[in-house]
């Protein structure tokens, strides 16, 4: 039973490995966590653990930039990242924790031609799809986001912007906290601090378990839902993943009073910016460009970073930074998740959403669930296979990655 303060939100038990699980979950993230839940809450499989190398949410749940939005290119990736859109909704309804969803809108600027015209294929391809997204002429976008400068003589002048209104974000701690407590309340243990050493093969070549920093855990399924280190943990189970593993920074401000109404991104500057609702700017770009499993990147790329928002936001030229940090993004070469069966039976993996996964988080959870639940993809994850980097049957959207990587 969950104890604790009247007063203060019930947690989740520090629970530690039984000898066997029904399956087994690699990485606490959102979508480790979140995978949990619904094998509970919807296919009725409570005999689970999710076993986290470091802290629940420790990971790139709670290190990025809470950038949610669905504007994607291929029909395959709309429905992916809407079925996360519409599980937003009604997240903090669901779990009864508070993940602060904000339909602020997410605004694409455009400052070349061929950003005119990749954005505008976008909004078309968006619109066939139900996905809201329209184009805005520099006043347009001025007048949606007032710090902007769309002076002529810029550096980048602003051609305009996509503007996806129903984008935005979200608390990205609370929706690791809230998926924890809803699948431990559902009799999922959570088991951290306990580095998943080796997926381990029984003879048939089929997943045996887990071996862990606290001994072996038996389990006829695991999905691996590792991110950063995916490529690693795989590698142990004898399957080569087509990932590079690249730190990715964010830095945020000191608090202002709210001035920033919405979220801007530009793959031209590789800079994008929000304000969170304590009033700090939150600012990302584009990875380091050397691969690493360090959650640290260089000061050139903030350097970049920083000069990119003062020439499109002058207003915040003097604003003074408060912290940086960085986190392990895995990406895939077409830059589109991996969500499904691996050659090995038993074994289903998540992974390569690269700097992009936060805003899947719910749809990715959701369809890993029913993938390990019924041994089959769910019709929306179905494309993401890893077959795809051998039949050549790619998912390519560099462009809607929005960010350098
Ligand atoms: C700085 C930054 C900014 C970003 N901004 C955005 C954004 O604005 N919008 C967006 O959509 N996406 C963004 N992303 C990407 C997004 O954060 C990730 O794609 C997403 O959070 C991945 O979720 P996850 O649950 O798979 O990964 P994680 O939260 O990283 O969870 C994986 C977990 O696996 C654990 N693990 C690894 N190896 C082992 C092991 N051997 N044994 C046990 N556990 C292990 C890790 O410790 C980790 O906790 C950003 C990422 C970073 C780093
Ligand atoms: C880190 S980039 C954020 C996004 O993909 O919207």
């Amino acid at each position: 039973a969950l104890t604790g303060h009247k007063n203060w939100p019930e947690q989740w038990p520090e629970a530690q490995p039984r000898a066997e699980y029904d399956v087994v979950i690699v990485g606490a993230g959102g979508h480790g966590l979140g995978a949990a839940y619904y094998l509970a809450k919807e296919h009725g499989i409570t005999n689970v653990a999710v076993i986290e190398k470091g802290w629940l949410g420790g990971g790139n749940t709670g290190r990025n930039t809470t950038i949610i939005r669905s504007n994607y290119l291929y029909d395959e990736s709309a429905k992916l990242y809407d079925h996360a859109l519409d599980l937003w909704e009604n997240l903090s309804t669901e779990l009864n924790y508070n993940v602060m969803y904000s339909k602020r809108g997410v605004m694409m600027l455009a400052h070349n031609v061929h950003d005119v015209q990749s954005f505008q294929r976008h909004i078309h391809a968006n619109r066939l799809n139900g996905v809201d997204n329209r184009w805005l002429t520099p006043a347009e976008a001025k007048k949606f986001c007032p710090p902007l400068n769309i002076a002529p003589d810029a550096r980048y002048p602003v051609m305009g912007a996509a503007l996806q209104q129903r984008a935005g974000t979200a608390r990205h701690d609370a929706v690791a906290w809230g998926y924890a407590r809803a699948a431990a309340k559902r009799g999922v243990d959570i088991i951290q601090n306990c580095p998943v050493i080796a997926i381990r093969r029984g003879p048939d070549g089929s997943v045996e378990g887990v071996d862990t920093a606290k001994g072996f855990i038996k389990a006829k399924k695991v999905a691996v839902s590792a991110a950063g280190h995916t490529s690693v943990v795989m590698e142990s189970a004898g399957v080569r993943m087509p990932l590079e593993s690249y730190p990715l920074q964010a830095l945020v401000s000191e608090p202002v009073k709210p001035v920033f109404p919405c979220v801007v991104m530009s793959n031209t500057v590789h800079a994008y910016i929000s304000q969170s609702d304590k009033g700090e700017l939150v600012i990302g770009s584009g990875t380091d460009q050397y691969t690493s499993y360090s959650q640290r990147g260089g000061l050139p790329l903030i350097e970049h970073t920083v000069a990119a928002i003062c020439e499109v936001f002058p207003i915040f030229t003097r604003m003074r930074m408060l912290r940086k940090w960085g986190g392990i993004v895995d990406v895939t070469p077409d830059r589109s998740a991996i969500l499904g069966k691996t050659p090995v039976k038993g074994l289903y993996v998540n992974c390569g959403w690269g700097t992009g996964g936060f805003k899947a988080t719910p749809g990715a959870a959701h369809t890993l669930a029913w993938t390990v639940a019924k041994d089959e993809p769910h019709p929306i994850n179905a494309p993401f296979t890893l077959e795809r980097f051998t039949t050549g049957r790619l998912i390519d959207e560099a462009a809607a990655a929005a960010v350098a990587h």
